[in-house]
């Protein structure tokens, strides 16, 4: 089966507040690159990616320092107030009938593979689009409002899934769930939130818990043994 291109969109507009770096956790160095660096040539380098769209803050003093800051597949749009802005921003560079691979410039470790596992999301007719997940493996505890710091309940841990990035959606159909989250005041922290508020059946696809998203300081070395991993495979 034939497929419309696949365009990768990546949030980069971020400040890493949770990071407490001299500088947005993007432009953290893990080995020779930058986190951005590669998050960036992962997704480019997926055979089924025609092309990369980044969403970067608008003063945004460290990107054109990057190698890739020229490259021909890429195109910077400048990103917004929060996440949801960005991968909006980001999708007005995509045509309706393109799929959106939206990830994380914070997530460099995603592997090819579970990239190859989301994209079959494009044959199935049951979901418009999928997510990259892993299922909880902690008991999973909600605080007291009360007494904070304290345990409210135990929360049901059952059919309870991290959602992770990428994210994959026909650009048209998210572009128009973001707009219509943010018309009702939806509270939207990934795509998957956008698309089930507008009434769409998505997919959980279970992948590798190596796909961190890099927000604190102790994420930093669980990423570069993951990264290292991943480049021992080859
Ligand atoms: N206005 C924003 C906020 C976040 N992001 C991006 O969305 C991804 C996930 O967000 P998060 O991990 O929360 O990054 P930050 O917002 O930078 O982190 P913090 O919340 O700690 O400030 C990151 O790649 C970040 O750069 C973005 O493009 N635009
Ligand atoms: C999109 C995401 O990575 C899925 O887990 C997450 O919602 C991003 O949240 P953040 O607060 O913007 O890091």
């Amino acid at each position: 089966m034939t497929h419309s291109s696949v365009v990768a969109v990546v949030p980069a507009a971020g400040v890493g507040s949770r990071m407490q770096a001299d500088r947005p956790k993007q432009y953290l160095q893990l080995g020779n690159k930058t986190i951005l660096e590669h998050t960036l040539l992962t997704l480019n380098a997926h055979p089924a990616v025609s092309r990369v769209v980044v969403a970067l803050s608008c003063d945004d003093p460290y990107f054109p320092n990057l190698p890739i800051a020229d490259a021909s597949w890429l195109t910077v749009v400048d990103g917004g107030k929060e996440r949801a802005d960005s991968v909006l921003a980001g999708l007005q560079l995509l045509n309706d009938d393109e799929w959106a691979l939206v990830h994380d410039a914070a997530r460099p470790c995603v592997s090819h593979d579970d990239i190859d596992t989301l994209l079959e999301v494009r044959n199935r007719s049951d979901v418009v689009g999928g997510i990259l997940a892993t299922p909880v493996r902690d008991t999973m505890k909600r605080e007291s409002t009360s007494t904070p710091g304290a345990i409210s309940h135990t929360e049901s841990r059952d059919r309870l899934w991290h959602a992770l990035t990428p994210q994959l959606f026909p650009a048209g159909l998210l572009t128009a769930a973001l707009k219509q989250g943010e018309q009702k005041k939806v509270v939207v922290t990934d795509e998957a939130s956008a698309m089930e508020a507008a009434g769409y059946q998505v997919a959980l696809i279970d992948s590798n818990p190596a796909n961190i998203k890099i927000t604190r300081p102790a994420d930093m070395p669980l990423a570069a043994f993951y990264l290292q991993q991943s480049q021992q495979k080859g």
